[in-house]
């Protein structure tokens, strides 16, 4: 890690882009942070090779099989994802060798199909209603019903958590010498609040709280899942949590728009979610560090308009299914 952080603030110098993932910046947002004693930082995932937090998490997946010796090159690689991680799985396959059939529900953003094909993926659409849970369980049963397929699946393994807790974590306690009061983040595995939180509580036991992002029950924002609909990833240890807070899809678009309007952050809704109970858990602080993650940039969520749409005349705000 010492050398990955040696190579800062210039970016750093890799082998290729697999290897230039991580060592995201730390941004002060000053107009949202309610009160001068208190400060907002955020992670911005959004910068990795893909635009998204999914990039470590892919990458330690498939170098974590490498290692096991549990693939070889050509082998298909399949995986349940509502996107995020079958693009950065689709990048990161590309550039290795392995095939990757990744499955999503066939309501996705148009955006995101073009992305997985771009990188050379095959599509298995499921059912949207049954939203990411609905793809989950399909990819199990075709994995189940053919042994050639390797399945990193993220919701189960530990090199999901495991790139938190020795890549992102590492990261923000080091840009904050080890001066973090709280981290929020939102829930879709729990990978980034699992390795960020357990890593963050060892380092800084109760002086740091760690807070989830939920949606709404019923409420898909794009990227987060609520446990009560009923499927809680076995990589989940509720423990590791201090609180857990809902948030509606009007309020992750409206803290979306905010993030762009007043600081200039490009975000997907998942980060507008995380950013209003940030700012949230600010309110009631009188001072200290709160780094929350932006999990994604907003290009794959362009078609929904939403950037340049007024909130009070988005359609369908509270129905609509953002992946
Ligand atoms: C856009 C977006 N936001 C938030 C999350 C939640 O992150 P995690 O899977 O680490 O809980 C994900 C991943 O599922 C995501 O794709």
């Amino acid at each position: 890690m010492a050398q990955e952080l040696r190579n800062r603030p210039c970016g750093g110098r890799y082998g290729d882009i697999v290897q230039s993932i991580g060592n995201t910046p730390l941004v002060e947002l000053k107009r949202l942070s309610p009160k001068p004693g208190v400060r907002l930082w955020a992670k911005l995932e959004s910068a990795n090779p893909t635009g998204s937090v999914k990039d470590r998490v892919a990458r330690a997946l498939i170098e974590d099989a490498e290692e096991k010796g549990a693939i070889r090159p050509g082998q298909t690689i399949l995986e349940p994802t509502s996107g995020n991680t079958g693009i950065s799985l689709a990048m990161i396959c590309s550039r290795k060798g392995y095939k990757l059939k990744v499955v999503m529900p066939d309501n996705v953003t148009p955006e995101r199909t073009q992305l997985l094909r771009m990188y050379g993926a095959e599509i298995v659409y499921s059912p949207g209603h049954l939203g990411s849970n609905g793809a989950v369980e399909l990819a199990l049963k075709m994995a189940s019903e053919d042994s050639s397929y390797y399945m990193p699946y993220q919701y189960g393994n530990p090199a999901n958590p495991g790139a938190h807790y020795h890549g992102t974590a590492v990261e923000i306690l080091d840009e904050l010498d080890n001066d973090v009061s709280a981290f929020v983040a939102g829930l879709g595995t729990g990978g980034t609040l699992m390795g960020v939180g357990r890593r963050l509580r060892e380092e800084l036991g109760d002086a740091v709280k760690i807070v989830a992002a939920e949606p709404m029950q019923g409420e898909p924002v794009q990227g987060l899942r609520s446990l009560d609909d009923g499927f809680i990833p076995p990589i989940i240890d509720l423990s590791i949590l201090d609180r857990k807070i809902f948030v509606t899809n009007h309020d992750a678009i409206v803290w979306t728009k905010k993030l762009l309007d007043e600081e200039g952050i490009f975000a997907g809704v998942s980060t507008g979610a995380i950013a209003s109970i940030a700012v949230r858990i600010a309110n009631e602080m009188d001072e200290g560090n709160i780094v929350f993650i932006v999990c994604d940039d907003g290009s794959k969520y362009l078609s929904s308009g939403l950037y340049t749409t007024p909130v009070e005349e988005l359609e369908n705000l509270d129905t609509t299914v953002w992946w």
